[in-house]
């Protein structure tokens, strides 16, 4: 399946499908006169053999999050000048959206700027990978460096998938369900039935596809964030905080920064438009673990959430709410109020799940 940017120049292809590493790369690699592959190497050392058996002379990154940090950042770049990079060179990025977020940073950066593809090998990375978010991350937060700066294309190879462990694809999922949750009930239905009790592999690459469209319909109005495209980081409020504080897989932390951002949209509706608890037992029947985030302390997110990208007043947190499925606003709440909700939710929680 093809997926193609709708913006007025510059768009890029997105290559969702079996084997699709084989069947694109060389197309685009044959434009360059040097390749630089920058390969998680967890990834590296599970497909050398067959899928990434083309790939020369990787530089290998450490895997999923840790290799965002600055000193990675700096380490990877010396290697490329090294290696003797030049402007018209350019950067495969393979590997989960860790991996594709540093690449993409340095790919901005390196000599002030190179071109670069990614190949996402997580279901989380068809988020990641499109849209052009490039970041790394400083000890306050996630993603606090970065800029936007589009791939030449997105090669996602779908049989990656087969060896990713439960709690990355469920991880990746997350990112999947909040883009049908952007869309409508009937596409969040959809998904439940479609992944009922379990993902089912073999069903992703349409959920994929819905998602990547969802995706684009935000990034293609507004590609540098200033308006809609904050709507995408629905769940990501709470949700970095607790992927920072309890060192949670990014998507469970969102899975439940959504379930809060859905509870506190019902309070600020005063209606139930959302049902929080079908939501939540849902999640933890495809194996959200609720006992990763029992007794939480707000204080300990607090430092978090008050560094939220999102934030533009001292003292008051952002959060993408919901006034019905599609309908998104942003909406800045007081300590007081985030404190509060998040007390109730988690009542919530402890009583329905
Ligand atoms: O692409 C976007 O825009 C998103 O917000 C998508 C998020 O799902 C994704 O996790 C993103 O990388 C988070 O970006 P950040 O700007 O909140 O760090």
């Amino acid at each position: 399946m093809k997926i193609s940017t709708d913006y007025k120049t510059d768009n890029y292809n997105i290559y969702v499908e079996d084997n699709a590493l084989n069947k694109y790369l060389t197309e685009y690699t044959a434009r360059y006169s040097s390749v630089f592959y920058l390969v998680d190497s967890h990834v590296y050392q599970l497909h050398q053999d067959i899928l990434l058996s083309s790939i020369d002379a990787p530089i290998l990154l450490s895997p999923g999050e840790s290799c965002k940090t600055v000193e990675s950042y700096a380490r990877t770049i010396e290697e490329l000048i090294e290696r003797g990079i030049k402007r018209n060179s350019l950067i495969v990025a393979i590997g989960g959206g860790a991996t594709g977020d540093l690449a993409g940073f340095i790919a901005a950066t390196i000599l002030r700027g190179v071109d670069y593809i990614h190949v996402p090998t997580t279901v989380l990375a068809h988020d990641s990978a499109v849209g052009g978010k490039t970041a790394i991350n400083v000890p306050s937060g996630k993603n606090l460096i970065g800029s936007f700066y589009r791939p030449q294309c997105v090669i996602m190879d779908t049989l990656f998938f087969n060896t990713l462990p439960d709690d990355e694809l469920l991880s990746g999922y997350a990112e999947v369900f909040k883009h049908a949750m952007l869309n409508s009930e009937e596409e969040a239905d959809r998904l439940m039935t479609l992944h009922n009790k379990a993902i089912d592999i073999d069903r992703l690459s349409e959920s994929i596809e819905m998602g990547i469209k969802t995706k684009l319909r935000f990034v293609n109005k507004d590609e540098h964030e200033s308006n809609e495209r904050r709507y995408l980081n629905l769940g990501h409020t709470l949700g970095h905080a607790l992927e920072l504080n309890n060192k949670l897989f990014h998507g469970h932390a969102v899975m439940f920064g959504m379930l809060y951002a859905l509870y506190v949209s019902n309070q600020l509706n005063q209606k139930d438009i959302f049902d929080v608890s079908r939501y939540a037992t849902y999640f933890q029947s495809i194996g959200l673990d609720f006992s990763k985030i029992e007794d939480t302390a707000f204080e300990d997110l607090l430092k978090y959430l008050l560094k939220d990208k999102k934030n533009t007043t001292e003292n008051l947190i952002s959060f993408v709410l919901l006034s019905n499925y599609g309908e998104c606003y942003v909406k800045d709440l007081s300590i007081e109020e985030v404190k509060k909700y998040y007390t109730t939710f988690n009542e919530m929680l402890i009583k329905d799940v």
